[in-house]
């Protein structure tokens, strides 16, 4: 027993769950409390470290969730949107900080989150890297600069299993555009074009997302005006940057008010 906050990390087999539970092993700073997969996956039952091709590590992965959240500090959550949802009530039952990095949610999805939210501390962003969140800002401060001679396009790149477009990330500099601009993102967002289009309407916040390989996540703000462009970019080519930033909003959270946060938030930016 020590006085590290215990973690417990759900969809433990995901490429996120398995990063995030690497990352939690390695520091000096939290424990990995328990280990959550959906009942009737292969590894529930099985030692995690067997499961993930190492050594024993002494944590079985459970289906139950809310017996692993009551023996925690924090929940740790990468997984689907109606997942998220239910583990949001587990957590606040149990008392532990929830760090939400799934995206892919509905508005209706998102506000299902704010009773959770009233009970304990909810952390949630499309990305938790550091340098994603500074670009946010950066996005805000260059969208209030510009006038709407300025195109703004936000164009992302995932791996080919990635189930949600625009990304998360791509949503949230799309938000911070929209916010630099003094407009509502929902008013002007352009998500989808195909065929005979039209001209770009002047205002509008465009997105485009490309899906191949293995790209870990690749982000680009566009401002395009007549004789001129910016681009602000973003490149992830190592998960761990995620989960860094997870781990660090699930420390962060220990002891704060109940309520909604973000990474802007956690990282003070
Ligand atoms: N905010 C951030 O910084 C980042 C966010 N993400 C987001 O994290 C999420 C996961 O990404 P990734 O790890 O690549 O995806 P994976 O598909 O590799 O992993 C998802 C995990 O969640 C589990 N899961 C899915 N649905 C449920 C359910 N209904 N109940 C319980 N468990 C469930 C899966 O289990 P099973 O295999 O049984 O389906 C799997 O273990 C995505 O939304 C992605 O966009 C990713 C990277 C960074
Ligand atoms: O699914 C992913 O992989 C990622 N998802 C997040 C998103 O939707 O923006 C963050 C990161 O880009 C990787």
């Amino acid at each position: 027993m020590t006085d590290k906050p215990g973690i417990v990390i759900t969809g433990a087999s995901g490429r996120m769950g398995q990063m995030l539970i690497k990352t939690v092993l390695e520091s000096d700073k939290a424990e990995l409390a328990g280990v959550v997969e959906r009942e009737g996956h292969d590894w529930v039952g099985q030692d995690i470290g067997i499961a993930m091709g190492g050594a024993a590590l002494g944590v079985a992965v459970t289906d139950d969730a809310l017996a692993a959240f009551s023996e925690a500090q924090a929940v740790i959550d990468f997984t689907a949107p109606e997942a998220t949802i239910a583990f949001s009530k587990l957590a606040a039952q149990a008392g532990c900080v929830h760090v939400i990095g799934t995206t892919g949610m509905s508005d209706a999805q998102i506000a299902a989150l704010d009773p959770a939210a009233r009970d304990t501390v909810l952390v949630r962003a499309g990305n938790m890297s550091l340098g994603v969140n500074l670009l946010v800002q950066l996005t805000k401060k260059v969208a209030a600069a510009l006038d709407e001679e300025f195109d703004i396009e936000v164009i992302e790149a995932h791996h080919h299993h990635k189930v949600d477009a625009p990304s998360g990330t791509a949503l949230m500099l799309g938000e911070a555009a929209a916010e630099g601009r003094g407009v509502k993102l929902a008013d002007v967002a352009d998500r989808g074009r195909d065929g005979i289009t039209g001209a770009r309407k002047k205002g509008d916040i465009g997105f485009t997302a490309i899906r191949g390989g293995d790209i870990v996540g690749e982000h680009d703000v566009l401002f395009a005006a007549a004789g001129e462009r910016i681009v602000l970019r973003h490149m992830a080519t190592d998960r761990a940057i995620f989960a860094r930033g997870a781990l660090k909003a699930a420390l962060w959270g220990q002891g704060k008010a109940a309520g909604a946060y973000d990474m802007i938030d956690v990282l003070g930016l």
